[in-house]
């Protein structure tokens, strides 16, 4: 029976290799690194040391992505989850397990390449993503790791420049805020089927509606710490970004009653504005 839908299933994807490159989360795995190659652009590094930041952590979030989903593949299936091509058959969980494991291996040279402080944070965060897949996804910790890991990226950018200056307190602060918002967007939508196979994160615990709640509270908080952060006057493109931010995190989760992914959507607009915020008055970087 099990069998049956196993194969079923694995009918249903187009081969092992798309399985496997299915499996590693490849949007957050592409909107990771695209916000890191983001950041080095608008910090300056110079176009070898933007190539070792991006493929450090692609190779890092690659790693993240299919630990996560080879360590859940048996929950999943069951769950009987969709879109999970180990848990479906589709690529074998060993096959992931290598693939996550290789990653890794690539991604302790390339981070410390960039610089021995900037691999140190990188691959610190890394361990924290593996941490969240293996043991604090489940707890009421969950949100901690997405903190730790988006308040990486602009140390591991700023740490690859030539003189690998600390990033500004704000650029950081900001950076936690959002991996808060992106764990609650991320999981807003999976609640209910989470909560049915076991997992009790804090968006778990909190609930579909008090997650959506509390969304717009660290998404407006990062973008109120980019506004009023730095110091000198505030300008007026910069207050048109929090109010405009303001009405998306809380027009998301409004229209999350009729639309599921609304809050996400959301919280990505806010995330896009507050990264124009931080590239345009320079202040994540020295
Ligand atoms: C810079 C850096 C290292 C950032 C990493 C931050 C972090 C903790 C990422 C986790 C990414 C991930 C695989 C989420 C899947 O979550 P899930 O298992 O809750 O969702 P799923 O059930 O849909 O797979």
């Amino acid at each position: 029976m099990g069998g049956a839908r196993t194969s079923t299933a694995a009918a249903r994807w187009p081969g092992r290799a798309a399985g496997l490159a299915l499996s590693c989360h490849p949007g957050p795995v592409a909107a990771v690194t695209a916000l890191a190659c983001t950041l080095g652009v608008g910090a300056g590094l110079s176009p070898a040391r933007l190539a070792l930041v991006g493929a450090a952590v692609l190779a890092g979030q690659l790693s993240v992505g299919w630990c996560n989903d080879a360590f859940d593949a048996g929950r999943d299936a069951r769950a009987g989850r969709r879109g999970k091509p180990a848990a479906e058959g589709a690529v074998p969980v060993r096959a992931v397990w290598g693939a996550a494991a290789v990653a890794l291996v690539l991604c302790v040279p390339l981070s410390l390449a960039c610089g021995l402080l900037a691999g140190t944070v990188h691959l610190a965060a890394v361990a924290a993503a593996w941490l969240y897949n293996l043991r604090l996804k489940a707890t009421a910790l969950s949100w901690l790791p997405y903190a730790v890991g988006f308040a990486a990226l602009p140390s591991l950018v700023t740490l690859s420049l030539p003189e690998a200056p600390w990033p500004r307190w704000w650029a950081v602060a900001a950076g936690a805020l959002l991996g808060v918002a992106a764990h609650l967007g991320d999981t807003l939508p999976d609640i209910e089927e989470d909560r049915a196979a076991g997992v009790r994160g804090l968006p778990h615990r909190l609930g579909a509606t008090g997650t959506r709640l509390l969304l717009p509270v660290p998404l407006l908080a990062a973008t109120a710490v980019l506004v009023l952060g730095p110091p000198g006057p505030v300008d007026a493109r910069s207050v048109a970004v929090l109010v405009l931010a303001g009405a998306a995190a809380l027009l998301g989760p409004v229209l999350g009653r009729w639309w599921r992914k609304a809050a996400l959507a959301g919280a990505v607009a806010v995330a896009a504005a507050d990264l124009v915020l931080l590239l345009g008055r320079g202040t994540a970087l020295p």
